[in-house]
């Protein structure tokens, strides 16, 4: 993931290295200006030309700064899509594991993860940030030194890479001990909230002994894990002692047996301790903390957000005839069914008012249908093919809250299919939403979905489903901000548009012009034409009563 995120704008990061290298011209050029400085200029009685030495080095920090604010948008140029990503990642795993048995909650595990992004995000940040400065201070120190007198590599550089070599031995034990501490830290936590939650029924059953001895191992083993990791830690110093003063004494030592002049020995000291020493800090600071903080928020992050992805199905049906045989559904292992053993038959082109009181199972029936909802046990077929299975393009399902999207009225009409300018009019006209396409300014007008009312964004709903490909219509409540003169007009396009048509009624109308109607009532449920159920069931009669008490009596 990493990996990718470094690799996948291959341009960010030569933008990233051409600032860096301006970043690091001081770590280039201080140690040969100093060293001119002194033998030129100040050694020589040319204070001036020794000055003009150190003007340049100036000049050059001034060269850093711009390049180090540049780094700083460079580094977030790549540090934000790697957190994009992960938050995609994060959000579909949660909500794929919260849409799946044994159908765990989403939304606190998001806003855990959604945190763990956070952290990852800077980490990776500050990762890239020291070891690309580590990087470019090191290959700079070498050039420069090189240049000023070559002798001194040798004395500098292989003290410096063998500290450097211990403190990247120890960072896989700093990790899996800064782990260990995590843990043991949260073990500590929950153990002490849970003593701190039932301290009354502690003292009355006289367990106070046995809770402290058990806190107190728990405090023991986060001391033990606390200690651990201060001893790895302790590595650190070793190899910023070996890398970062052992130079100095070898340079010191060693010099004038070289030959080297004042300004020389200075120039390499300052080589040493103004570039290499911090940049080697940096990256033990940055790669021990932030570093093992990447490693470890992102390897939770993979470990709670890798859930398979549901396939998508590819059947397609032949026709729409809709089966259910002994379908059973519950949100969840230990909750009362909402349907229970329902069977439905639906011929081709069937056309079916779903009605009932509120809260019992119309919507669930409408997602089972369309494969949106598995069911707990029976079998859901549309044209012979499992519903789950169902290649997306042949069903459409409308919900109440239709979705519209800032964009052209033809983009948000054409969303689920392509079609032409005359195909999408023919579509308005039949919605019944010429007049408010007129009104909008036409096809290519922008619409903004925050000035439409509800009744509108269901129009512009309705049409877009009526373009699609999709044979298998379900209409759940989604008229229902729309007067029953513009509900009738749509319901009766779709229904005219040939296939099957289920439409979850909000209305007595709809169950009138419906060729069949779904009573359900709780786990039992009635099919029937609307005179059969008038005929025989209390409930559906009064039904109709609360809706239209005229028409109960025509009826
Ligand atoms: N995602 C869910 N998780 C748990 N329970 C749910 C979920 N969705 C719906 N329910 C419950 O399932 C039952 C049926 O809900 P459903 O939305 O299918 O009813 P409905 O008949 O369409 O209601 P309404 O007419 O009010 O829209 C209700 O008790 C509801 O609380």
């Amino acid at each position: 993931m990493i990996w990718r995120a470094l690799t996948r704008e291959p341009y960010r990061l030569v933008r990233l290295a051409g600032w860096s290298l301006a970043e690091a011209l001081p770590a280039f050029l201080i140690g040969h200006a100093i060293a001119r400085a002194i033998e030129d200029g100040f050694a020589k009685g040319k204070p001036l030309t020794g000055l003009a030495w150190l003007a340049l080095l100036g000049g050059a920090w001034l060269v850093a700064a711009v390049g180090a604010r540049q780094v700083v948008l460079a580094v977030a140029a790549i540090a934000e899509p790697f957190r994009d990503e992960l938050l995609t990642h994060v959000v579909g795993g949660t909500l794929r594991r919260a849409a799946a048995p044994p159908w765990r909650p989403g939304a606190a595990s998001v806003a855990r993860s959604t945190l763990q992004v956070e952290l990852a995000r800077d980490a990776f940040a500050a990762v890239i940030t020291v070891v690309r400065s580590f990087a470019f201070t090191v290959v700079s120190v070498v050039l420069g030194m090189l240049t000023l007198l070559p002798e001194m590599v040798p004395l500098v550089l292989p003290p410096f890479a063998a500290g450097l070599a211990v403190f990247l031995m120890s960072l896989p034990a700093m990790a899996r001990r800064q782990r260990a501490f995590l843990i043991a830290d949260e073990r500590l936590a929950e153990s002490v909230s849970d003593m701190a939650g039932g301290l009354r029924d502690i003292a009355s059953c006289g367990a106070e002994a046995r809770v402290a001895a058990d806190v107190g191992r728990r405090i023991a083993a986060q001391a033990d894990a606390a200690r651990s990791v201060a001893r790895v830690m302790a590595v650190r110093t070793v190899s910023l002692g070996v890398a970062g003063w052992l130079p100095v004494l070898l340079v010191l030592a060693f010099a004038p047996g070289l030959g080297a002049s004042a300004g020389a020995v200075i120039g390499t000291l300052a080589y040493v301790v103004q570039s290499l020493t911090p940049a080697l800090g940096g990256l033990v600071e940055g790669l021990g903390v932030s570093g093992v903080q990447l490693m470890a928020s992102v390897s939770r992050i993979r470990e709670t957000a890798e859930v398979p992805t549901p396939a998508r199905g590819h059947a397609r049906p032949s026709g729409t005839r809709v089966e259910l045989r002994g379908v059973t559904f519950a949100y969840g292992p230990g909750a009362e069914p909402v349907i229970s053993g329902l069977d439905l038959s639906l011929p081709e082109d069937g056309h079916l008012a779903v009605v009932g009181p509120s809260g019992l199972g119309k919507s669930t029936l409408a997602a089972l249908i369309t494969g949106s909802l598995a069911p707990c046990s029976g079998e859901i077929r549309v044209g012979g093919v499992p519903a789950r299975d169902l290649d997306p393009a042949t069903r459409v399902l409308i919900p109440q809250e239709a979705y519209v999207f800032h964009g052209t009225l033809m983009e948000n009409l054409t969303y689920l299919t392509d079609a032409s300018p005359h195909a999408v009019q023919r579509a308005v006209d039949e919605v019944g939403m010429t007049d408010l396409a007129r009104r909008l300014g036409g096809l290519s007008a922008e619409i903004n979905p925050a000035t439409l009312s509800a009744g509108e964004r269901q129009l512009v709903a309705l049409a877009r489903a009526y373009l699609s490909p999709a044979r298998l219509v379900i209409l759940d409540e989604a008229t229902c901000h729309l007067d029953p003169a513009a509900e009738a007009r749509a319901e009766t396009a779709f229904a005219r548009r040939g296939g099957t048509l289920v439409v979850v009624a909000h209305r007595l109308t709809s169950a009138l012009r419906a060729r069949h109607v779904l009573l359900m009532d709780g786990v039992r449920v009635r099919l029937g034409t609307h005179d059969e159920l008038v005929a025989v069931s209390p409930l559906y009669t009064d039904l109709i009563g609360q809706w239209n008490p005229d028409v109960k009596q025509v009826s």
